[in-house]
């Protein structure tokens, strides 16, 4: 899995720009899967869907939105959140409204003026995806700063796109 996609990135960024990615390590994280955990002294089935596990000491990835930001985070073992936290800044509109907000001209536009290279064969559904349809990262990380810590703050150069 994780080498068809650097082999999808790889391909997308050396057509773009002639750079060749490396990669140093790689963080997996989950955010729609059920697992078996113990909780206040109970083993208990969690259910995390657009949540992600933060115990302590586990790094975790919260996007932004393309074309904005995103943070790698340290999890602080929160026991009152079943130690968990955002999957994402989550949305401020729904596709619905961002379609008729945004047009799709304008999101390349916008990405091509940030230098973010759009690796989506397909751009028929972007304006849906527009990092104005998507709440302020900043904000939503400086929410729940009793669950992570901020490791890194990512910059996008790329969005790559199923
Ligand atoms: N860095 C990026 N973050 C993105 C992008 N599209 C969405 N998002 C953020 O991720 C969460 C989860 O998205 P989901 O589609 O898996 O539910 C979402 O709330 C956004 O904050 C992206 O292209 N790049
Ligand atoms: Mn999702």
């Amino acid at each position: 899995m994780m080498s068809d996609i650097t082999r999808m990135i790889d391909g997308w960024v050396i057509r773009s720009g002639g750079i060749q990615p490396e990669y140093s390590s790689y963080i997996n994280c989950h955010h729609n899967y059920a697992a078996i955990e113990n909780h206040y002294g109970k083993n208990v089935w969690v259910h995390r869907k657009g949540a992600i596990r933060v115990r302590e000491g586990d790094t975790g990835i919260i996007p932004g939105a393309m074309g904005s930001y995103s943070y790698l985070v340290e999890g602080k073992g929160n026991a009152e959140s079943f130690t968990s936290c955002s999957h994402g800044a989550g949305r401020r509109m729904s596709r619905t409204k961002a379609r008729e907000s945004f047009s799709v001209e304008e999101v390349i536009t916008d990405l091509k003026s940030g230098g973010v290279v759009l690796g989506k064969n397909s751009k028929a559904d972007i304006a849906e995806e527009s990092r104005y349809s998507y709440k302020d990262i900043d904000t939503v990380i400086a929410n729940e700063l009793d669950l992570i810590a901020p490791v890194k703050k990512l910059c996008t150069i790329g969005v790559v796109k199923g």
